[in-house]
């Protein structure tokens, strides 16, 4: 991970940014010096004389599988099996239940499985938080910070379509995203409102019901920010911070009622690709 990060951050100081117009940039270029040390090092440490021979070693690292899951409220994991096995060489994930392990770069974005909304595109990471949340059919859930909603849909194929799911979304651009998620999903016991969390009146005697919340609001903007770096600046750290305490304090102080609370799960994710 520090190797990955100097060498996308060589690439800056190897060819001077033309505009310096973000905060990353202001960051590299602030310490730019501390930056080329660190990158001499690892050249010594890799035993290459420049940045050049670094940036064309070959890589040791191995592809990652294509992880999906099933969405069983429109299929069965068996069903897709005999579809992609005709084509794939599949296996069953040995943690995730409905989760498939097909092998690295298949292409499955337009497939119709896929388009169908009965397979998602999601990674093993991401599939393990629903699991351990591990709603069951009839519980009342809170997504607090729910878009894309890959997650939500997950709790809600857990939950086979019984009970109910508030997915609560800041954004309204990605609220686009998580309504369309939903559709595509089948699922209908989500509500989704669009708007603040932290505005949400949880006093409402009907959140004395809630059984399970899940927390995820450690967004690296989907990977833009990975791209652009942001996730190492001090104030990104800051910000979500603040954002955790401001989210977990509006939860403690709520309607929802300890008793009936049986699982809570915060999420922290710094990088979205998986
Ligand atoms: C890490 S993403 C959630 C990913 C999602 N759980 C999934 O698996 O698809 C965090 C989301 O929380 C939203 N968010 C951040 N602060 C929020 C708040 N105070 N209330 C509601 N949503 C918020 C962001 O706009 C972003 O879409």
């Amino acid at each position: 991970m520090e190797e990955t990060r100097g060498i996308s951050l060589c690439d800056g100081l190897r060819h001077p940014l033309r505009s310096v117009s973000g905060s990353v940039e202001e960051y590299i270029m602030l310490h730019k010096d501390t930056f080329r040390t660190a990158l001499q090092k690892i050249c010594v440490k890799r035993k290459v004389s420049n940045v050049e021979d670094l940036l064309s070693e070959k890589t040791t690292v191995k592809p990652k599988p294509r992880f999906v899951r099933v969405n069983t409220l429109k299929t069965t994991t068996g069903s897709v099996i005999e579809v992609l096995s005709k084509m794939h060489k599949v296996d069953k994930d040995d943690m995730v239940p409905d989760m498939l392990v097909l092998p690295p770069g298949t292409d499955m974005h337009k497939h119709p499985l896929v388009t169908d909304g009965k397979v998602f595109l999601q990674g093993k990471a991401s599939c393990m938080v629903a699991a351990a949340l591990s709603p069951k059919p009839g519980w009342k859930v809170i997504d607090a910070c729910a878009a894309p909603g890959n997650k939500t849909v997950h709790l809600a194929a857990l939950m086979n379509g019984e009970g109910s799911i508030i997915a609560c979304e800041l954004n309204k651009e990605r609220a686009k995203t998580l309504q369309h998620t939903v559709r595509r999903s089948g699922a209908n016991n989500i509500e989704t409102v669009i708007g603040d969390f932290l505005n949400i009146d949880t006093n409402d005697p009907s959140y004395a019901e809630v059984r399970a919340i899940l927390l995820d609001p450690s967004c690296s903007g989907s990977g833009i920010s990975t791209e652009r770096l942001d996730h190492l600046l001090p104030s990104y750290s800051i910000g979500n911070c603040m954002l955790w305490r401001l989210l977990l304090r509006h939860i403690c102080t709520s309607r929802i009622q300890y008793e009936n609370l049986e699982s809570a799960l915060c999420v922290h994710t710094t990088l979205s690709s998986s």
